[in-house]
């Protein structure tokens, strides 16, 4: 059995707008001084702003408070290094304080007038009005600047976030206008990751201000970017010891209408590493199972008994099921059944929508490890939460005792215990029927090698993601299997190197 991993610390971590003022006090605290941050913050900007875009006339939008003192730092180094420089703030001087009055007061030009004119001739507009700050909807000149930019055609720079995004939720509150390039500092925050924010923020670049890691201690990150960072240490790699056993049994119920979709589960959990795949094939339909599947074992077996007796081989310590199960009261049945053996179970598609009219039956039928994943759909018919993504994928964990893994281009994966982790590597070509099945069969596969539910549902997806873009445009779900050899040789590389 592999140890949970521990992974507060890592670069993966994300922190809410709060908690990053929480780590930016504490960085005050532990003797790094608010000015100091700022002076690294807006320096960052600036080089990344220089590495990105030939020298032209700027402007930079600065808001009332600390973010608006990045944009006034990073308007002293662009001039400094030549570019034409325009500073439009909202509000007045008078009105800022502490360290932005500070930065703004070492601005000596005039301001413009904080309408849509400042941005007349601008080659590139640095957003800096409002970042982790953010309190309220835009509204007033604010939104007026913001529907502006984004009518401009003008590259934009957003300072930690594109202002009017919420860094929590990843939501828009009035408007914000899509960035090219968004620098943000010590740590993302979920609302980069989560979408509609992820496209709002363009090329992400996060910079070091000298935060102190150790700041993340009291912190406690609960919230993770999906990375290899986070179980590739944990990855179960074969060991010349191993044997088919002990590399654990998937046992995969396989549909009676639908075939295609539990085959390419079972498959999929053979290329993960299981040691052996049995695909529980109805009696019916056992010799389409037989005549396609070669390195996958096929069981026949007749209603909920004959199920039953297949779980009782102890040997089988993870069984997936949804794919292609149909919906209705004998995949309760099945899903029932499973769930009462306790081992390490896999929830999909059908083995969900069963449910929709009695999802507490499914609740409390969940006693040991058991990871579901739905699509948005199929999560709407079992859960009822309000929020957004992160929100409701914990709340659902918190209710079904379950790892739920909440499917889009922003999947997340939440853990009864808070835990979330956000993946970001999927790309568009993997929005295509089936690949869900394939998904499935990873995270078995991975289970079976004993991996956590967490840990397997997070390198399930990562491994789904990545193979995706490994194999390119013109994907179709079959596809993501034969490529996950390759997916892992480079990750084994990665480990090695
Ligand atoms: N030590 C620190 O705290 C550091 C902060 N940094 C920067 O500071 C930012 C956070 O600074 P702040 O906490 O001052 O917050 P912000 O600068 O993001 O915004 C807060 C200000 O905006 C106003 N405001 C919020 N929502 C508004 C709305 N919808 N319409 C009009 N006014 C609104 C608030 O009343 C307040 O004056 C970060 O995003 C980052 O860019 C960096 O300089 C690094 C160091
Ligand atoms: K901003």
């Amino acid at each position: 059995m592999i140890t949970e991993l521990k992974f507060e610390h890592s670069e993966l971590s994300l922190l809410t707008p709060t908690q990053m003022g929480d780590a930016d006090r504490a960085a005050e605290a532990a003797g790094v001084s608010g000015a100091a941050m700022m002076e690294a913050a807006g320096g960052a900007v600036a080089v990344a702003v220089g590495e990105r875009w030939q020298m032209r006339p700027v402007t930079v939008l600065c808001g009332p408070g600390n973010n608006g003192g990045d944009g006034f730092v990073v308007a002293r180094h662009l001039s400094a290094a030549g570019w034409p420089v325009k500073v439009a703030l909202l509000g007045s001087r008078e009105k800022l304080s502490g360290d932005a009055a500070r930065v703004a007061s070492m601005w000596k030009d005039e301001l413009a007038p904080f309408t849509p004119d400042s941005l007349d001739g601008a080659g590139v507009i640095v957003d800096a009005l409002f970042g982790a700050g953010l309190s309220r909807a835009l509204d007033g000149q604010a939104a007026i600047l913001v529907e502006a930019m984004k009518s401009r055609r003008v590259p934009i720079c957003a300072v930690d976030v594109p202002s009017g995004l919420d860094g929590a939720s990843g939501r828009v509150r009035g408007a914000a206008a899509p960035a090219d390039l968004t620098v943000t500092f010590f740590r993302k925050k979920p609302g980069h990751l989560l979408y509609p924010g992820r496209a709002l923020c363009g090329d992400i670049l996060v910079a070091d201000i000298g935060t102190p890691v150790s700041v993340l201690d009291a912190i406690g990150p609960n919230t993770w970017e999906n990375g290899p960072g986070l179980w590739l240490g944990g990855y179960p790699w074969p060991e010349p010891e191993s044997y088919k056993y002990k590399r654990g049994e998937v046992l995969v119920l396989g549909g009676e209408a639908i075939t295609g979709a539990s085959r390419m589960t079972a498959l999929a959990a053979s290329r993960a590493g299981a040691g052996m795949v049995t695909l529980a094939a109805p009696k019916a339909v056992w010799s389409i199972y037989a005549t396609a599947l070669t390195n996958v074992m096929v069981d026949s077996f007749e209603g909920v008994s004959g199920w039953q007796a297949l779980l009782a081989d102890k040997r089988r310590t993870v069984i997936a099921i949804g794919p292609g199960a149909g919906v209705g009261t004998l995949t309760r049945r099945y899903v029932a059944a499973a769930l009462a053996m306790k081992r390490a179970t896999v929830l999909d598609a059908d083995a969900l929508t069963s449910f929709a009219e009695a999802p507490e039956d499914l609740f409390r039928a969940i006693d040991g490890p058991c990871v579901m994943t739905p699509h948005d759909g199929e999560f709407m018919r079992l859960f009822h939460f309000e929020g957004d993504k992160l929100e409701r994928a914990r709340a659902a964990a918190r209710q079904s005792g379950a790892i739920v893994l909440l499917k889009g281009s922003d999947t997340v994966i939440a853990a009864p215990d808070g835990r979330a982790i956000i993946n970001s590597n999927a790309p568009p070509q993997l929005a295509t029927g089936g690949s869900g099945d394939v998904l499935t069969g990873f995270i078995s596969g991975l289970l079976a090698q004993g991996m956590t539910g967490f840990e397997a549902a997070a390198a399930g997806a990562w491994i789904h993601g990545a193979a995706a873009a490994e194999f390119g445009l013109g994907l179709v779900a079959e596809d993501l299997q034969g490529v996950l050899p390759r997916v892992l040789q480079k990750l084994r590389a990665q480990l090695d190197a």
